[in-house]
């Protein structure tokens, strides 16, 4: 049982929202059902999802990243389970070490599941605000195959987009079609999907710029999905004839989730960039008593 106190921080991402642990030694053990309790928004701090902090060396899963990149962002669902990548959640662990003073505005690598992401930390208005942040967030597959997304009864034809993390990205003409998104909507075949989709209905706003909303695995509707706002530029680009592999050209979107707004850039190499903000809204203590309930 743990019974030292244990600091916590509280950030989001186009209210893609998450607790932050800094642990980085990789001391703590994060059973699935420590990470619910600590995400659950009534019983612990509350949060879409988790960045346990940890450096690269200390972590089993990243020391072979170590070289390339000092941090490596463990990132778990709100239900306990772990993702490979988090496109907010790379932006708000850049933001939580700028602020710790173990990054500075300027360039940054970070280890993840999906492989190391360049982030590039905006400077600081003279306000005070904090410049946003881009992330260079790989290159999308896209598998082969049709697949489809049934919500309310209506089955629509979708994506298959994988951004280190699986997406289907179906288009709607009115984004209240996607329902009320309580449970996972239904995708086909399944076995398209062996690890479960993150979920995107999308609808024109206007050229080159969509909006969104997300069922995510692991955390149901969210305001915000970074990996799933890519997914969608890269569905549109394809969809518009302006794929930038093809054109020679990079196709720029701005995607608007109900959390705030999202730049998307996917460039001929295949290489897609993603900026947004970040935020920390608090940091606290959590209370020996219940951590020890909560940790093994
Ligand atoms: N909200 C994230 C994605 C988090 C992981 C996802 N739920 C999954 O299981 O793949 C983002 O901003 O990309």
């Amino acid at each position: 049982m743990s019974t030292a106190p244990l600091a916590f921080l509280k950030g989001h991402g186009t209210e893609n929202d998450f607790v932050i642990l800094p642990d980085p030694e990789n001391r703590l053990d994060l059973p699935p059902a420590a990470v619910a309790r600590l995400c659950d928004r009534r019983a612990g701090i509350g949060g879409d999802g988790l960045l346990h902090v940890v450096r690269s060396a200390a972590h089993p899963e990243a020391a072979g990243m170590a070289g390339e990149a000092e941090w490596f962002m463990d990132y778990r669902n709100g239900d306990g389970s772990v993702a490979e990548m988090c496109g907010n959640g790379v932006r708000v662990f850049a933001r939580y070490l700028q602020r710790a003073g173990l990054a500075t505005e300027g360039d940054l690598a970070l280890a993840t599941r999906a492989g190391v992401r360049r982030v590039h930390i905006a400077k600081t208005a003279d306000d005070g605000t904090p410049g946003d942040i881009t992330v260079g967030m790989g290159r999308a597959r896209l598998p082969a195959g049709e697949v489809s997304v049934t919500v309310d009864g209506r089955r629509r034809p979708a994506r298959n987009v994988n951004m280190g993390n699986p997406h289907a990205v179906a288009f709607v003409e009115d984004l209240a079609h996607a329902g009320p998104l309580l449970d996972p909507p239904q995708v086909t075949p399944a076995a398209a999907y062996p690890e479960g989709a993150n979920v995107e209905f999308a609808a024109d706003r206007g050229p080159r710029h969509v909006a969104m909303r997300v069922h995510e695995r692991g955390s149901g509707e969210t305001r915000s999905c970074g990996t799933g706002a890519c997914a969608v530029m890269v569905a549109a680009a394809r969809r518009d004839g302006a794929d930038p592999a093809v054109t020679g050209r990079p196709a720029t979107y701005t995607v608007d989730v109900p959390g705030g707004r999202l730049v998307i850039t996917e460039h001929p190499d295949g290489a897609v960039e993603m900026t947004g903000p970040a935020e920390i809204v608090a940091e606290g203590t959590l209370d020996a008593r219940w951590l020890a309930a909560v940790l093994p």
